[in-house]
């Protein structure tokens, strides 16, 4: 059901969740940009474990490293030293070419700018990432995603005749369509007002608990971590806190605790 929070163990585990079980790892991660005394440590030897099957969000003050955590772990960048495991997998083992190819099958992207093909239709736009991996399209599973997510009727409308409600359904559609492992989506609802927001969350939180997709989302707004299961929060590029089952007033209070500290 959309907007179904998911049921929790005694310890406030999600139910369905095995913490033992990490889709993706970040071990000892630094990333640094540019050298020398104006290089800056964007990520200072950060170790985190995301679950597989849960809803999980990245929070901390502005310039803490919540981007460069996303893109690291979906391996759109490479961290300066440390490793990251997705799916098994040692993504610094994997060449530029390799990495492609695992971001273009195993992983889904989703941002605050929608970032659609503006002259490809709805239905295009969901299927752009099979046909680039080469992938058939399975006209099924084309169908069982735009249900889901709402867009049942607009395949054939381009991005410019839509909401940017239903522009994120696209994407969440297209991010859904290869069933990845992750999806990391990075502010998906800052460019949306706080009902439609309230509809895309729902969403993603339908994709963990229905889909049994796991979903790493970057945000800085307390009302879209409440519908996680887990708030992981960085500061000055390290983990600062994590926050499971949080409560808005939680998340607002750990955010207040930081910016004050940092
Ligand atoms: N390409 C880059 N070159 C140099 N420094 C960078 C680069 N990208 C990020 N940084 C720096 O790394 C640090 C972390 O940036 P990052 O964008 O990951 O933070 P953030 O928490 O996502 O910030 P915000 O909430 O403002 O988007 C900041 O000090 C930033 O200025």
């Amino acid at each position: 059901m959309l907007g179904a929070r998911g049921r929790r163990t005694p310890s406030g585990t999600p139910i369905g969740i095995d913490p033992s079980r990490s889709a993706v790892r970040l071990t000892q991660v630094t990333k640094e940009y540019g050298r020398g005394p104006s290089a800056v440590v964007a990520l200072d030897d950060v170790s985190a474990g995301i679950a597989a099957g849960s809803f999980t969000a990245v929070m901390g003050p502005s310039g803490s490293g919540k981007s460069t955590f996303l893109h690291c772990a979906a391996g759109l960048d490479r961290p300066t030293s440390g490793t990251v495991r997705l799916g098994g997998e040692d993504l610094g083992e994997l060449d530029e070419k390799e990495l492609t190819r695992f971001r273009r099958t195993r992983i889904g992207f989703v941002f605050q700018s929608f970032n659609l093909l503006s002259s490809l239709t709805v239905e295009q736009n969901i299927t752009l990432p099979l046909r680039l991996a080469g992938a058939g399209t399975d006209h099924d599973s084309v169908r069982g995603v735009t249900a889901a997510v709402g867009l049942t009727g607009l395949l054939g409308r381009r991005p410019a005749e839509l909401s940017g409600g239903q522009q994120q359904r696209v994407a969440i559609a297209r991010a859904l369509i290869t069933r990845p492992e992750v999806i990391f989506a990075d502010e998906p609802t800052g460019a949306l007002d706080p009902d439609t927001a309230d509809d895309i969350l729902a969403l993603l939180r339908q994709a963990v608990t229905d889909l049994h997709q796991t979903v790493v989302m970057v945000t800085h707004d307390p009302a879209a971590a409440r519908r996680t299961d887990r708030v992981v929060f960085l500061a000055g590029g390290r983990v600062a806190r994590r926050l499971d089952a949080p409560s808005a007033e939680q998340v607002k209070s750990v955010m207040s605790e930081l910016r004050r500290a940092h």
